[in-house]
């Protein structure tokens, strides 16, 4: 069995494309087959070096590995071969239409209500004719001959699929200028790669239809060959994604501070009617099951992955995030705040409140009964039982209780209307910073 993950090096990769990544490396890994990650660069003009190595570098963040890897730009004899291949056996023909002429067409066919579709004008000319294209300097690009059938397969996430061929224009393979489209270097690699299931975003269905044809003309056996289909992602509006409009990209998520177990997690259960729990691949590989993926979209919710987050930091050892903590935070501060934060960037500001310098916001009204928590402070050490000690005293002396009771000392003591619990973070603050703040807000 082997897998492949063929992103074009065009951006930086977002949660669809890792997706699909991750589902190809799960079954990959669940059934001792090969991964294969494959650089579709063959667009010069957008493909670019640093997204490939940006891209590399995501998907191992994610957690992600591979056994092989090659680029499409290198591979661009074989493609030449290949194209040879089908000149010969007729299933290639050269095309001089402009685009202009094309449109011109199109727009014939759909007046006359008939399918835009080529009409293998470039079928018809005469050797005579297509000598004079080219001694007038054309040059000509080349389209696959699509048999005049319909293709069927099996589909891994979507049943079964059937493509008609004869509704499609026969692709263009080659361009003008000698480069090689998609369509035609992805089935070339998948063949001589040895490639046995595809498993990609439901953009590519037709391209399925197409491929399968292709794959036949290049001497492909179709029933070596597997595919599965997963419905694209949209944004948290139901948007499209798109490595051009970098719309949830991995690069950014993870500069805001997600955790990959829980992209991971959450992206492995997403479209499913499994719970998300979040996991690095490696720990998702037993439980993953392609035939429990929905055929229908699924919407990526920013807040169900920032649940995933909130998850595993409520969860999460002072030793495992240590490194990724800043300078100063001890085990102590990690388990006061680690259940109130969404991501672990949000600890760094908690240690400016336990450590640094908080101004508190003025609260017209409450200054006496801040006086009166000034005065009832416990004396130091101070431990976990302090907090629970001083509000008991305060909810006595004033009567207040619950946000009454509480609100007021939160926001003198931290600045935050919301935060850690202060049972945590009193004994961090301490009797000097505590007394300082109370004193402030108080007007003391
Ligand atoms: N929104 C999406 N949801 C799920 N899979 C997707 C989505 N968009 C792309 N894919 C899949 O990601 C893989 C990599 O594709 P590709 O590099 O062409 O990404 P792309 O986002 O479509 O790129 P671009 O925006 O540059 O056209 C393909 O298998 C594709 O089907």
């Amino acid at each position: 069995m082997k897998l492949r993950f063929a992103p074009s090096p065009t951006g930086y990769l977002h949660v669809g494309n890792a997706r699909v990544a991750l589902v190809n490396w799960l079954l990959a890994r669940q059934q001792g087959g090969t991964v294969l990650l494959r650089l579709d660069d063959t667009d010069a003009e957008r493909s670019k070096p640093e997204y490939a190595e940006a891209l590399e570098e995501d998907l191992r963040w994610l957690g992600l590995d591979w056994d092989e890897t090659f680029r499409q730009s290198d591979r661009m004899d074989r493609y030449q071969t290949a194209a040879e291949r089908l000149k010969k056996a007729g299933r290639l023909y050269p095309c001089f239409e402009s685009e202009e002429e094309l449109r011109y067409k199109r727009e014939q066919q759909i007046r006359q209500k008939r399918p835009p579709i080529y009409d293998r004008g470039a079928l018809r000319m005469t050797p005579e004719q297509y000598e004079r294209a080219l001694g007038n300097g054309k040059t000509p690009y080349w389209r696959f001959l699509l048999e005049s059938r319909t293709v069927e397969w099996q589909d891994g996430v979507l049943g079964r699929r059937a493509v008609k061929l004869p509704s499609l224009s026969d692709p263009v393979l080659i361009r003008a200028d000698g480069t090689p489209l998609y369509t035609f270097t992805s089935v070339v690699d998948d063949l001589e790669s040895g490639v046995t299931h595809i498993v990609r975003g439901e953009d590519h269905v037709t391209n399925t239809g197409v491929q399968l044809d292709l794959w036949q003309a290049l001497g492909g056996n179709p029933a070596k060959l597997s595919f599965a289909h997963l419905p694209l992602l949209t944004d948290t509006d139901g948007g499209p994604l798109s490595k051009r409009l970098g719309s949830l990209a991995l690069r950014q998520l993870r500069r805001d501070g997600v955790e990959p177990a829980a992209l991971a997690g959450y992206l492995a259960a997403l479209g499913t009617s499994q719970d998300p729990h979040p996991g690095l691949p490696r720990d998702l590989v037993a439980g993953f099951r392609l035939s429990a993926i929905s055929k229908s979209a699924a919407r990526f919710d920013i807040q169900q992955l920032l649940a995933q987050n909130r998850k595993l930091l409520h969860a999460a050892s002072f030793e495992s995030v240590r490194s990724h903590l800043p300078e100063g935070a001890d085990e102590t501060f990690w388990l006061a705040v680690r259940g109130n934060l969404d991501l672990l960037s949000e600890a760094k500001p908690w240690l400016e409140v336990v450590r640094g310098t908080v101004v508190p916001p003025p609260q017209p009204g409450e200054e006496a009964y801040l006086r009166a928590a000034l005065e009832a402070l416990p004396p130091a050490p101070w431990d976990e039982a302090t907090w629970g000690a001083w509000t008991a005293a305060l909810r006595e002396r004033t009567g207040r209780k619950g946000k009454a009771l509480f609100h007021p000392l939160r926001l003198a003591l931290t600045g935050e209307e919301t935060g850690p619990d202060l049972k945590g973070l009193l004994p961090l603050i301490g009797p000097e910073r505590a007394g300082q703040r109370l004193r402030i807000a108080a007007g003391a």
